[in-house]
């Protein structure tokens, strides 16, 4: 089996004040696009901090790519976008991330080929002379991007990569990010927009109170809930009842924001919602539906969303977040 790109085992960070992370345990492979979540507060940034060498863990270990984090061979392999950046405003865009090529020490050759091309990739190559001060948050936020590509690197670290932009420029980040995964970089991505998890990870963790509460494939994971609508006409409070008496299932009335864009004029016309098991079982409550009389439209599967998941996961939870 190949070196995998982060092995993380029992790391643990805690602070004086005794929050922080506990015990996680994760493997990144190589190439992979793993999506960090959980909660304001959960431990998301100290993790990272931990792997890109920022702080030092109290307990466990961890390698990236067969190296001990914190070690300049770690260190080379990686790009790294904090979540409170600062750039220094009265150097330009190029300044910036020359001065981040020369720290990674990368000839100057290739610092000029490629600062511009790496300004241009994340949507501020017009800007590049202009000074930092000048720039926008958003702005600021894709030239720290640009700052942690300098160095072609095999993993990058992002923790919340577009949170100061506006939704085009989310939309950006999220295709410049297709494009890096489609290029073999492992992305490890701690965010709140479940949405972007959800189209480019291949694997997630949730962390909660500063431990792993679920870790798991994106697509495994939302699969599990089989959630299927029928869409029927003639429908009576009184058929519902005994289809679920005779099916032992629990076929529920579907609430009209479920079904999302989907309007229905006609008020003996519903949406039926059932969890199922089995997909066999969708066979059996059509035929049931039609012999009682009522008349088919439409059957769909509902797929539920990563936030929809995170959501159910984290309600009831005793979460601790920030507060004192
Ligand atoms: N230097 C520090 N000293 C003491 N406590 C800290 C320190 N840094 C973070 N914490 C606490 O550790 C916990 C985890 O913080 P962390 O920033 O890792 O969470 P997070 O999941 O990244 O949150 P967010 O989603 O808000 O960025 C929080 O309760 C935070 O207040």
């Amino acid at each position: 089996m190949s070196t995998p790109a982060i092995e993380a085992v029992s790391l643990t960070k805690e602070y004086d004040n005794g929050r922080g992370c506990r015990n996680v345990t994760i493997t990144v492979g190589k190439g992979e696009a793993f999506g960090f979540l959980g909660p304001n507060g959960a431990g998301k940034s100290t993790f990272v901090k931990m792997l890109v060498g920022l702080i030092h863990p109290t307990a466990g270990s961890a390698t990236l790519f067969g190296h001990k984090i914190g070690t300049l061979e770690a260190k080379g392999q990686m790009g790294y976008l904090p979540e409170l950046y600062r750039y220094q405003e009265w150097l330009t865009g190029e300044e910036v991330v020359r001065l981040h090529a020369r720290l990674c020490r990368i000839e100057r050759s290739v610092a000029d080929k490629r600062i511009p091309e790496l300004l241009q990739e994340v949507g501020i190559g017009q800007r590049g002379k202009d000074r930092v001060k000048h720039y926008s948050k958003g702005m600021q936020q894709r030239l720290g991007l640009a700052c942690a590509l300098v160095n072609d690197p095999a993993i990058l670290f992002l923790d919340e990569p577009s949170s100061a932009m506006d939704p085009i420029g989310r939309k950006e980040v999220r295709s410049l990010l297709e494009k890096l995964k489609g290029r073999g970089i492992t992305i490890f991505l701690n965010s709140h927009l479940l949405g972007d998890v959800e189209s480019l990870c291949d694997r997630m963790a949730l962390l909660n109170n500063g431990e792993i509460l679920r870790h798991g494939k994106v697509n495994e994971i939302l699969n599990k809930r089989k959630s299927w609508l029928f869409k029927v006409g003639g429908y009576s409070p009184v058929l519902l009842s005994w289809l679920n008496e005779f099916t032992g299932l629990f076929l529920k009335l579907a609430q009209p924001n479920d079904i999302s864009g989907q309007h229905v004029q006609d008020e003996s016309i519903v949406w039926l919602e059932a969890e199922l098991e089995h997909e066999e079982q969708v066979g059996w409550i059509t035929r049931l539906l039609m012999e009682q009389g009522m008349i088919l439209y439409e059957v769909s599967r509902q797929k539920e969303h990563l936030e929809e998941w995170f959501m159910n996961e984290v309600s009831g939870l005793n979460h601790r977040g920030e507060a004192e």
